[in-house]
């Protein structure tokens, strides 16, 4: 008996299809099962059909319901900046010698523009292989790696160097470092200051990855302000950036 099992995504080479795994499905359903997405299961299942003895074959498609996951795109505003102000999120991925690539930094400028704060997700590289690795076939992966606050900072400040735009300068522009946001107890931490600021902390203080970066727009409300500095560097400096810089008005 041939099964075909329609999933919303699967993959016939990853085990691990929808937290199913290929083995467990066997197991449950015998050896002789095929994987197919719903795509293929609609328009290719009658040639799966017509390769396979009709009459041993069965179409079992098992329902999937989408539960919506909690997302570090609206977590973020823990960090006391209002939601409605955010621009365009863009990701900043581990530069090399070779390839620094920083089309990001036009988002961040069209937000800046509009006087919005940009959320920026930086990179992690888990179950990567090192090009000798993935040339000869061989399945050994590299070390997880997981970009630094103090990396991301720099390679904005680098990027900012080469363009000019004047939207990320160390001592005026205001950011807030998130890690693991939401985490369990004492694992979150939020740390917001210029750039120079947060660039001359120690790793501890970001705590553990995952970590994320918002750079704070010109649209601030005091509010937001008066939030976001309880998580200040130094508070004083905040507030007068805050209010010398960014125009906001506070007492
Ligand atoms: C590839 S993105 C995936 C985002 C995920 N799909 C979501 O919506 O939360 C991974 C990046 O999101 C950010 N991120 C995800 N969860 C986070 C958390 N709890 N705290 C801080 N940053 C987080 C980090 O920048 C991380 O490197």
């Amino acid at each position: 008996m041939f099964y075909i099992i329609g999933l919303g995504l699967c993959d016939e080479k990853d085990i691990t299809v929808r937290g199913l795994e290929k083995e467990r499905l066997e197991a449950f359903y015998g050896k002789d099962l095929i994987l197919a997405d719903r795509d293929m299961v609609e328009t290719e299942s009658d040639e799966i059909l017509r390769d396979a003895d009709k009459k041993d074959v069965a179409l079992l498609v098992i329902p999937v319901r989408v539960v919506h996951n909690a997302s570090i795109m609206n977590a973020i505003g823990a960090c006391g900046l209002q939601l409605y102000n955010f621009g365009q999120t863009v990701s900043l991925v581990f530069f090399s010698e070779t390839w620094k690539p920083d089309s990001f930094y036009d988002r961040i400028k069209e937000n800046a523009d509009l006087g919005m704060h940009t959320l920026v997700l930086l990179d992690i590289k888990v179950k990567e292989q090192s090009e000798e690795n993935l040339a000869r076939g061989r399945k050994i992966y590299e070390p997880p790696r997981y970009m630094s606050i103090t990396q991301a900072v720099s390679q904005l400040i680098e990027i900012e160097e080469l363009r000019e735009g004047g939207i990320l300068t160390p001592d005026k522009t205001l950011a807030i470092a998130m890690s693991r946001v939401g985490g369990s107890e004492g694992q979150e931490r939020i740390v917001s200051g210029t750039l120079s600021e947060l660039l001359s902390q120690p790793p501890e203080v970001f705590g553990e990855p995952l970590h994320s970066l918002v750079i704070v727009g010109r649209r601030l409300h005091h509010l937001e302000v008066e939030y976001a500095e309880t998580f200040a560097v130094n508070r004083e400096s905040w507030r007068s950036t805050a209010r010398d810089v960014y125009g906001c008005a506070l007492d």
